[in-house]
C-alpha cells in the first residue's frame, strides 16, 4: 500500500477540497478519493461518504453540496471511488457491475475476485491512508452513503462496528437479496449460493442481531417519486427488520424526491448533522463567515 498522494486542492467554504490517489493493497489498483477538510487545525471527527452506481469519487464532490456545512460543524469528508478500475481489471458493459458498481463487498468468484475487494479496501486500505497524513480523528468516525452507497454505509456500519460511531443513508439498497440490482451484482461477485449473500444484507444483518446496539440510531431518507423505490430500494423490508429487531430507525419519506443528488443535497444537512451530533460535540466553527452560506 502506497502514501496519499494529494493530486489537487481548491479552497472551499474556508476549508480544503483535496482530491488524492493512493495505491490500495486490497484491490492490487490504484484508488483514487475526494477529502474536504473543514477550516481549523484538526484532528476532525469525518464520515466516508460511499457513493452509488456509476459514480466516481467526483460526483460527491460536485453535486452534494455538503461542504459548506460541513466546514461550519468541523466535520471531514472522505469519498473514495466506488470500485477499482483500469486496464487489467475486469469489467461489463452494463451500469450496475464491474467498475463503478463494486457493491463494497469483497468478491469471491472470478473474474471479479482479484481487484474487487471494496469491503476491505474501505474499512482498511482507505482508513489507513487518509489517517496516516490528514488530521482526521480515527475515534470519531462515520459512514454514510447512497443507494449502492447506503446499501454499502449500512452493510459496513453493521459488520464493523467498532469502525463507526454513526451511519446514515439515501435511498439505500436495503435488501439487496431482494432485488435485482443486488441479485446480480451478488451472484456475479460472491456466487449462485445465497448463503453466503445474508451476511451482505443490512436487513438479514440486522434481523440477525448483528451491531444490537451499538447505533444510536440509523438515520434514512428516501424520496416518493424515486423510481428505484419498489422494484430496488423498498424501504419498508429496512423498516420491519428493524422493527423486529428493536433497531432506532429514523426513516424521512420524502414526498416528490427522486433518486438523484437533487434529492441529496436537499438533506444533506440533517445527515451531517446526525453525525456530527454523533462523533462528538458540534464546534460550530466561528472562522467560517456566515455570509458564505
Ligand atoms: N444510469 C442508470 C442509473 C444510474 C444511477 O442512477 N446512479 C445513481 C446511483 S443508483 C444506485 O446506486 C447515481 O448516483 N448516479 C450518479 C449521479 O451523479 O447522479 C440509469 O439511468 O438507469
Amino acid at each position: 500500500m502506497s502514501a496519499l498522494e494529494i493530486t489537487a486542492r481548491h479552497r472551499v467554504h474556508g476549508g480544503e477540497l483535496c482530491y488524492a490517489r493512493h495505491d490500495s493493497a486490497a484491490t492490487g489498483t490504484a484508488m483514487k478519493l475526494s477529502v474536504f477538510l473543514p477550516p481549523g487545525e484538526g484532528p476532525f471527527p469525518y464520515v466516508i461518504w460511499l457513493s452509488g452506481l456509476t459514480c466516481t469519487e467526483e460526483n460527491f464532490t460536485a453535486k452534494a453540496g455538503a461542504y459548506g456545512v460541513a466546514a461550519r460543524l468541523g466535520l471531514a469528508i472522505v469519498a473514495p471511488d466506488t470500485s477499482p478500475r483500469g486496464e487489467g481489471v475486469a469489467d461489463d458493459p452494463a451500469y450496475d457491475l464491474g467498475q463503478g458498481a463494486g457493491f463494497y463487498v469483497d468478491a469471491t468468484q472470478d473474474p471479479w475476485a482479484p481487484h474487487f475487494q471494496m469491503e476491505t479496501y474501505v474499512t482498511r486500505d482507505l482508513i489507513a491512508a487518509v489517517e496516516a497524513v490528514l488530521p482526521l480523528d480515527g475515534e470519531r468516525r462515520g459512514v454514510f452513503g447512497h443507494s449502492m452507497g447506503g446499501h454499502g454505509a449500512l452493510t459496513l456500519a453493521l459488520r464493523h462496528p467498532q469502525l463507526f460511531r454513526s451511519v446514515s443513508a439515501f435511498a439505500p439498497i436495503g435488501s439487496p437479496t431482494r432485488c435485482p440490482w443486488g441479485e446480480k451484482a451478488f451472484t456475479a461477485y460472491l456466487g449462485e449460493d445465497r448463503g453466503a449473500w445474508a451476511a451482505h444484507d443490512a436487513c438479514l444483518l440486522i434481523e440477525a442481531g448483528v451491531g444490537e446496539g451499538r447505533f444510536d440510531g440509523i438515520l434514512v431518507d428516501q424520496g416518493l417519486a424515486d423510481g428505484f423505490l419498489e422494484t430496488q430500494l423498498k424501504p419498508e423490508l429496512l423498516e420491519a427488520a428493524c422493527r423486529a429487531a428493536g433497531q432506532r430507525l429514523t426513516l424521512n419519506r420524502r414526498e416528490g424526491y427522486d433518486h438523484s443528488y437533487f434529492f441529496i443535497t436537499s438533506f444533506m444537512a440533517g445527515h451531517l448533522d446526525w453525525h456530527m451530533k454523533r462523533l462528538g460535540k458540534s464546534r460550530v466553527n466561528s472562522r467560517v463567515p456566515t455570509a458564505l452560506f
